[in-house]
């Protein structure tokens, strides 16, 4: 890179990246900028003019190729925002998604209103740790756990425990085998993509770990044991579990729901642009 100011080193990074057809070219520019130089937005601002820091332009340059291989942004800067916090995140985690803030709110809602003073709840299939991280940070009298099946996942979220200041307990296994006892509130955002669409995903989400994305041929290899799981730890009353899902397998979730959790209350809940994201599986 041979730009003098910041202002064109960003043009330069953006044209770069329209070339392979990245949506929102300029704003990745912006943010590799940043990031490989250590500035916040406003200091971007502030050296607009200036020259650009040699020193770190080979660290820039590897960051924007990679970014032209279509690798995600947030694995190359290495962090992400979920529910206002930021994460880290790499090739072993899911990048978390603003839709799974849902999960989140819907167990904090229920807690309340059935007003459940000392919760034990629990977040399968954790990845980077993000909602059961999030749910020890806004419930603090909550007694958390967390499951993953991914060791490079679980280190992730034990360093993002860490970092945010969150008390809960990890564990490394498959669904809820780990755990023991019962539970007033499970929730999970399990792999759930057809297997039949995972060939056509978007580049960078091909990226991500196929673990975490691969609901198998009819996109419940991992929610139907996950039910099953849920059945046995589960609360019979007062209790609820909140399962992410996409509009694909809705039909087949709901129909397993109401086979499984007889005695509960099913429904499908939409996210902020109207898709079936949830399955809400709550008992009186
Ligand atoms: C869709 S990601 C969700 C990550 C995180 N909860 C989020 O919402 O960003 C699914 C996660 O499930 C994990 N996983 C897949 N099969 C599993 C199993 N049988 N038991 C536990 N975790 C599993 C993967 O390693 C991955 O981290």
């Amino acid at each position: 890179m041979t730009t003098k100011t910041v202002s064109a080193l960003i043009q330069s990074i953006t044209a770069r990246l329209n070339a392979v057809d990245i949506e929102d070219a300029g704003i990745d520019a912006r943010l590799l900028l940043r990031s490989a130089f250590g500035w916040s937005a406003a200091e971007q601002l502030g050296f607009l003019l200036d020259p650009a820091p040699v020193d770190k332009l080979d660290q820039l340059e590897e960051m924007v190729a990679r970014r032209e291989s279509r690798e995600p942004l947030q694995y190359i800067t290495g962090r992400t925002e979920f529910f206002r916090r930021q994460f880290s995140v790499n090739k072993n985690v899911l990048i978390p998604r603003p839709e799974t803030e849902q999960l989140v709110v819907q167990a904090m809602a229920f807690i309340r209103e059935r007003k459940i003073e000392n919760p034990r709840m629990a977040d399968i299939c954790t990845g980077s740790g993000a909602i059961g991280i999030t749910l020890a940070l806004e419930m603090p009298a909550a007694e958390v756990h967390a499951t993953d099946i991914s060791s490079g996942a679980l280190t992730v979220a034990q360093q993002n425990a860490d970092d945010l200041g969150a008390e809960l307990d990890m564990y490394e296994g498959d669904l809820l085998e780990p755990l023991s006892g019962e539970f007033d509130v499970i929730v999970s955002n399990p792999p759930y993509i057809l297997a039949n669409a995972m060939p056509s995903l978007q580049a960078e989400v091909a990226r991500e770990p196929s673990l975490a994305l691969d609901g198998g041929n009819d996109g419940l290899d991992v929610i139907r044991p996950l039910f099953e799981g849920i059945s046995a730890r589960l609360k019979p009353t007062n209790s609820a579990a909140y399962i992410e899902i996409d509009p694909p397998i809705e039909d087949a979730v709901m129909a397993l729901a109401l086979e499984t959790f007889p005695h509960a209350g099913i429904s499908l809940l939409t996210d902020l642009a109207g898709l079936t994201r949830c399955v809400s599986i709550e008992h009186a």
